[in-house]
């Protein structure tokens, strides 16, 4: 019997930004499950609708989304992997117009945030913000605008049936988002995970949160991102939100059983493998020995 498609949720429709990632982390052969928010991807897998959410947690230019770092929270799916995606932005319009009849650029507001340059180029070009790259280029197609044009990604070109008039649009062009994929704890396993997001309160008490950091640093634990965020309704009460990776289980398993001794509603969010870009190295960064460089400038210096 053919295996099933896996069943993937996104905010948005086919060809943004979320599919991509969902192919580049499953292979084309998925069923996208289309979605209004995020609050609905989480209801999706929980009403057994879809197999896995993916959900956009950072991007390099804009930072944290951090109303999805409570969906993590109050939904407690476990995260079983992550992807960076290059943002490459295309501006696109339908087949025939020409660049001088455009009046409106349309785009999800991270796109646009990411484009700084281009607008800055053609100031006349008035902006309207979507929740969804490719429900733009969608509207351009459906409704058969001519005066209009979308910034989205070749996905949505291809799809939608649009000309791209000008590649690469965006500014930086060294520009990632981090995706998280969540399923169910029935579905939920990890091979040899090397990553975990975590989440945990501390004291308000000096030298708290340093306290548990301090333990990643003794067991060499990396930690590669953090992030707090208010506890609702609890004035001066945060969550800490934090992601670490190591080459060594029995270090991290180890790390846990302490930290715990100093935090408090802690959660793992998830453990799984860290995405890996083809043709790099999986190697956690090495620390390099600036005390000695450093030593020996001192000693020029003195001398
Ligand atoms: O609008 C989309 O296509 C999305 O998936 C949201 C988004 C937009 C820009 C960068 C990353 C995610």
């Amino acid at each position: 019997m053919k295996p099933k498609k896996p069943r993937v949720a996104i905010q948005g429709i086919r060809a943004s930004f979320h599919e991509e990632a969902a192919f580049r982390y499953f292979g084309e052969d998925i069923e996208t499950v289309e979605c209004n928010s995020f609050k609905q991807t989480f209801e999706a897998l929980k009403n057994g609708d879809a197999d896995y959410v993916v959900m956009a947690i950072e991007n390099s230019i804009a930072g944290s989304i951090l109303p999805n770092y409570s969906l993590l929270l109050s939904y407690s799916f476990p995260v079983v992997g992550e992807v960076y995606l290059p943002i490459q932005l295309h501006l696109m319009a339908l087949p025939g117009v020409k660049f001088e009849q455009i009046k409106y650029v349309t785009s999800h507001p991270i796109a646009i945030r990411q484009c700084v340059d281009f607008f800055d180029e053609y100031p006349h070009l008035k902006i309207v913000e979507s929740n969804d790259t490719a429900a733009c280029a969608k509207r351009i197609r459906d409704e058969k605008l001519t005066d209009t044009v979308a910034i989205a990604n070749t996905l949505a070109a291809k799809l939608y049936e649009l000309d791209v008039l000008e590649r690469r649009i965006e500014s930086n062009k060294k520009n990632f988002t981090r995706f998280l994929i969540l399923t169910t704890h029935e579905n939920a396993k990890t091979d040899k995970p090397n990553k975990a997001s975590l989440c945990f309160q501390v004291s308000n008490e000096v030298g708290a949160l340093a306290k548990v950091l301090n333990i990643f640093a003794d067991q060499g634990i990396n930690m590669s991102k953090i992030q707090s965020m208010p506890v609702l309704g609890k004035p001066a009460e945060y969550n800490f939100y934090v992601d670490v990776e190591w080459e060594e289980s029995r270090k991290y398993d180890l790390t846990i059983k302490q930290i715990l001794k100093y935090t408090h509603n802690f959660n793992i969010l998830g453990e799984y493998q860290r995405h890996v870009e083809e043709g790099l190295t999986d190697k956690l960064p090495v620390k390099k020995d600036k005390s000695k460089r450093a030593y020996i400038e001192v000693k020029k210096l003195v001398k």
